[in-house]
Order: structure tokens, then sequence, then C-alpha cells
């Protein structure tokens, strides 16, 4: 990990997926940060938002206008905050590799070979990417990798998701990421243990597999749940967001996290000081 420029005092972020929930949530916080100023707004060519204030939500003018031009979008800027869609953040990040512009990534739903195309990008410019930016989740996973070690045998585990109507990807990367950490703790490899649906005369359980159930409904935020379930007793550790302001806080820290360096792909663990 190489360190460069001096750390900015005020950070220049652009926002990708700007008139996203998301995208709301991160432009109302980078205006709340008196370390952080938004610099730039991308979406979709056919966002109704497009040529508008990227602040116009908020009764406010921020000056910067949204717009479909990716590199006139990064024109000004330190790092860029992208909750959109793999195919919008590989694209997103193409520009940001030409400009040296650094990436906070949250978008989830990435395929492996997506994730190694980051991680290419990674080696020119720096990247924290995470599934989930919120401090809670990321405590969780430590507390996962504590539990699953202690009960590796003699416990069934199941991750349980809960998400809004609108999430296109499932399980979510929250859920997807516990499966890794809890895999990883107790020696399986989550492509040969993954159970992602069950129907019909599935016989028993096999108690080597981690299973994944989905719940899809209203404005829930996100809920996780993951349950040891054993002979007797039943252990379950949850996580519930009941705003998207965390998301928006810990891709701030992220973005802090980035000034000064180079290169690199980094995760919330880095970010948090979480790592073992
Ligand atoms: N890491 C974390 O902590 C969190 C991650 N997420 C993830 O962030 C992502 C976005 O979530 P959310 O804000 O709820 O989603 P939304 O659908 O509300 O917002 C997505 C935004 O991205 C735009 N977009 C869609 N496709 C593309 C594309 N191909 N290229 C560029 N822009 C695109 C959308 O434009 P349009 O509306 O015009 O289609 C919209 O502005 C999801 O992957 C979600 O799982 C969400 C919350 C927390
Ligand atoms: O789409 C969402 O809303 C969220 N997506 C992330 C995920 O897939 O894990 C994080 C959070 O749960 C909200």
């Amino acid at each position: 990990m190489a360190i460069s420029a001096p750390t900015p005092s005020v950070h220049r972020v652009a926002v990708a997926g700007a008139s996203g929930r998301m995208g709301h949530m991160l432009i109302e916080a980078i205006r709340a940060a008196d370390d952080c100023r938004l610099a730039g707004a991308l979406d979709l060519p056919s966002s109704p938002a497009i040529g508008n204030d990227a602040s116009a939500f908020l009764g406010h003018a921020s000056g910067v206008p949204v717009t479909a031009d990716v590199r006139e979008g990064l024109s000004d800027v330190d790092v860029l905050i992208d909750f959109t869609r793999p195919e919008g953040t590989l694209a997103h990040l193409a520009a940001c590799r030409e400009l040296g512009v650094g990436a906070v990534i949250g978008t989830t739903g990435f395929s492996d070979a997506q994730k190694a195309q980051i991680a290419e990008v990674a080696r020119d410019v720096p990247i924290v990417m995470a599934p989930n930016m919120s401090v809670g989740v990321n405590v969780m996973l430590r507390l996962l990798e504590t539990a699953a070690q202690a009960l590796a045998s003699g416990y069934d585990i199941e991750v349980i998701e809960a998400h809004h109507r609108h999430k296109v990807d499932a399980p979510s990367g929250t859920a997807l990421k516990m499966g890794e950490v809890i895999a990883e703790a107790v020696g399986r490899d989550l492509r040969q243990c993954a159970v992602y649906a069950r129907e019909g005369i599935t016989g028993e359980r096999d108690p080597s597999t981690i299973g994944f159930s989905t719940i899809r409904g209203g404005d829930i935020v996100g809920d996780h749940t993951v349950l040891f379930a054993g002979t007797g007793e039943r252990i379950e550790i949850t996580h519930r967001s009941s705003s998207r302001a965390t998301y928006a806080q810990g891709s701030l820290r992220a973005v802090r996290f980035l000034a000064g360096r180079s290169s690199g792909l980094f995760d919330m663990f880095d970010v948090l000081g979480l790592r073992p």
C-alpha cells in the first residue's frame, strides 16, 4: 500500500446513482459533513434527474448538476462513492482508473469475475469495497467468526435476511459475506456448502451445509440473522438497520480512510480498525 498525496482537508466526493435510495442518503450526509464537499453526481442518461441540481431533492442548491457523462462527473473529484449496479460500477471504475480517482463501492451482486476486475483496478487507484458499510454489521461479522469457531460441530448454520421490495439481488451481499466469514471460520468452502433454496422432498438436513433464506417486502431497510441451531439450544445473532444513514456515514469514513492512499483494495474492516 503506497502513500502519496498529502491528506486533503476537504474531500471532493462524487456520488454515482445520485437519485437512488443510497444516492440521496449520501448527498445528504456529504452536505452535513464539514470535511466533505459534493463535487460530482452521476446517473443513467434515462434518469429524470439529469441536468438538475444534485441536492434539489433537499430543497438546496449544491451547484453540482446530475450528469450521465462519467468523465465530466469525475473531473474535479478525489473519491467516487458508488451504490448502483455491478455493470454501472465497473464502467465508473474504468473512468476512475483513467482519472486517478479513488472509489468507495457499496454496490452488491458482483460475480467472482467482476470482483477480480475490481481487484485489478485497485492496483492503480485506492478502493474500499464492502457489501455493508454499517459499523454494526462489521462488528457482527467479527462476532460470527468467534461464534462459528466455537459452534463448528453440532450446530446447523442458517443465514436469514430481509430487505425492501425494490431490492434486485438475493441473497444480499451482506448475507453472502456472513456466509463466507462463517465458512472460513469452520473450514468449509461456501461454494460447496451453501444451500440457497429448499423445496419439495429435500431429505434431511446435511450438517455441513450453510443455508440461506431471503425475505423481500415493504420498506424493510435490511435485517440479517445468523442462526446456530443445536440440540436443546439455539443462538441467534441479529443486526437490524432502521435507517440507511449508517451506510452513508460508513461510506464517508471510507472516503476519509482513502485520503493519501494511491492504490489498494480495502474493506470496512480496514476502515474501522477491525482487521484481526
Ligand atoms: N454496501 C452497503 O452498505 C449497501 C449497499 N447497497 C447496495 O447499493 C446498491 C444500490 O442500492 P439502492 O440505492 O437501494 O438502489 P437504487 O435502485 O435506489 O439506486 C441505484 C441507482 O443507480 C442507478 N443505476 C442503475 N443501474 C445503473 C447502471 N447500470 N449504471 C449506472 N447507474 C445505474 C439507478 O438509476 P435509475 O434509478 O435511473 O435506474 C439509481 O440512481 C445495491 O447494489 C444495494 O445492494 C445498498 C445499501 C447499503
Ligand atoms: O439493497 C439494500 O438495501 C442493501 N443492500 C446491501 C446488501 O445487499 O447486503 C446492504 C444492506 O443490507 C442494504
